[in-house]
């Protein structure tokens, strides 16, 4: 059926009173369009007009029912019949539904309100596979990072243009960037973008598995192969056949792992634990970690060859203090994103509350702003977010200080601030902790540097 309206039906019916009762009938809804025809031939002559829909009297006089649902399927298989038929015949019926019929009604009394039925029935099913069409396309369409991976900064930019280049062919891409700047998004971004995006992305968190477990994990194992091991299971690695294998945290593999990694790697099988069956395995690889790898090599935490193996194509996420403006864009985002989710409508971020994000170190990156942007939409009940209604995370005060270029004494002033907010301004027990005269710190109140009410 074709997705128009009204719906266009045709009624073939010799009998004209039967005929004009049902189209009289059905024409009462006014998303019909309806049509009669008495005979085969006439009606046959319009069929190129392409009805959604045909009732078809079982025994015209000039062709066999059976005949006519043949001929209209071979005409448009998307055309749906329904059969009205004299006789309830359950064998007649079971045979015109295998042959396509939507449905089968005897002309009795009730007739007419089981075919509006069956109409409203057939625009739901149609309704759903229309529903379906669109998903399959929504799937098949590339998904289109940059409406849901924000950033327009700069060194952002840098981010899209290697994830561009990454999505034409295979190579191994390693992606490295503090927690929450994007990996897994940027991982995403790559595989729904390449020529594997309609077979599996699975992702890994290395760290997150007990070591004990993850070799299993990774290449899966046959039964009995460990204590606990009652079916066989394929891992990780058999899971992403032909599609992305996304190995989060890689920095945290094994050392013995690696060994075993590397060799799949290399040689493109992979053999379950407890089994002898080589398994050949096809899957993309992306690794991430907010670890320095070289660094985990010098200190040999990390095997050499693996890392010259996985290295491939490096993407650095840089930390979102570094990304400027992309804090308030990706502030509003979430603002909007959650004003959605929650059928609130949408609020505004004011300019004193743009800065005093900019402000912000961000240890926690993109998912710390996140959960602040969606707290502060909680806590103002106005249309408009104020600085008082965001909260920061105050254990980030440090990286808040150590991220900025600031002169000795002005890290002196912010520390000793620090610990008087702390210690209730009690100058005599911060001179005792941090170890400096009280003098010093007297001082620095009465000049008006810190702030001791
Ligand atoms: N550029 C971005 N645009 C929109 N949302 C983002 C962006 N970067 C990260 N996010 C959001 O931030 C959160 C963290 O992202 P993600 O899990 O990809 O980070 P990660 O670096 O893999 O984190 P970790 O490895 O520390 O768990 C997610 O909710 C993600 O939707």
């Amino acid at each position: 059926m074709k997705n128009q309206h009204p719906l266009k039906i045709f009624i073939l019916e010799d009998d004209v009173w039967y005929g004009s009762m049902l189209q009289h009938y059905l024409a009462l809804n006014p998303d019909y369009e309806v049509k009669r025809y008495h005979n085969c031939k006439d009606f046959f002559n319009h069929l190129h007009e392409r009805p959604e829909v045909v009732t078809l009297d079982y025994s015209m006089p000039d062709m066999d029912g059976s005949e006519v649902l043949k001929k209209i399927k071979e005409v448009d298989p998307g055309i749906q019949v329904i059969i009205i038929s004299g006789q309830e015949d359950i064998k007649t019926a079971i045979n015109l539904i295998k042959n396509g019929a939507f449905d089968y009604i005897v002309k009795d009394d009730d007739a007419k309100d089981r075919l509006w039925n069956s109409l409203l029935h057939l625009k739901e099913i149609d309704g759903l596979r229309k529903e379906v069409e669109h998903l399959k396309e929504q799937v098949g369409k590339k998904y289109d990072y940059s409406k849901y991976l924000i950033g327009k900064s700069p060194v952002f930019e840098k981010v899209f243009s290697l994830i561009e280049k990454s999505c034409k062919t295979n190579i191994t891409v390693s992606i490295t960037g503090e927690t929450g700047t994007g990996k897994e998004m940027v991982a995403r971004a790559i595989h729904y973008n390449s020529d594997k995006s309609k077979k599996p992305f699975v992702a890994v968190n290395v760290a997150a598995i007990p070591r004990e477990l993850i070799e299993s994990e990774l290449f899966g194992h046959e039964k009995g192969a460990f204590t606990g091991a009652i079916t066989r299971r394929i891992g990780k690695f058999e899971e992403a056949h032909n599609g992305t294998l996304f190995l989060d945290e890689i920095g945290e593999l094994d050392i013995n792992l690696q060994a075993k990694l590397l060799r799949v790697l290399q040689e493109r099988e992979i053999t379950r634990v407890g089994g002898n069956e080589v398994v050949p395995i096809n899957v993309r690889i992306i690794v991430a970690t907010h670890k320095n790898l070289l660094e985990e090599v010098q200190a040999r935490r990390f095997r050499e060859d693996l890392y010259y193996r996985l290295i491939g194509l490096p993407i650095q996420i840089p930390p979102l203090r570094e990304r400027g403006n992309d804090i308030v864009i990706l502030a509003k985002h979430f603002m909007d994103q959650f004003c959605k989710e929650n059928n609130t409508d949408k609020k505004l971020l004011s300019p004193e509350a743009q800065q005093r994000l900019l402000h912000h170190a961000f240890p926690g990156n993109v998912r710390e702003l996140r959960s602040v942007i969606e707290l502060s939409v909680v806590m103002a009940d106005g249309d408009t977010i104020l600085p008082e209604h965001i909260t920061l995370n105050s254990n980030s005060s440090v990286n808040d200080l150590m991220n900025k270029d600031r002169t000795l004494k002005e890290f002196e002033l912010q520390i000793i601030q620090h610990y008087l907010d702390k210690y209730d301004k009690d100058v005599l027990l911060v001179a005792k902790k941090l170890d400096i005269g009280k003098s010093t710190i007297y001082r620095m109140i009465q000049a008006g540097e810190l702030n001791a009410r």
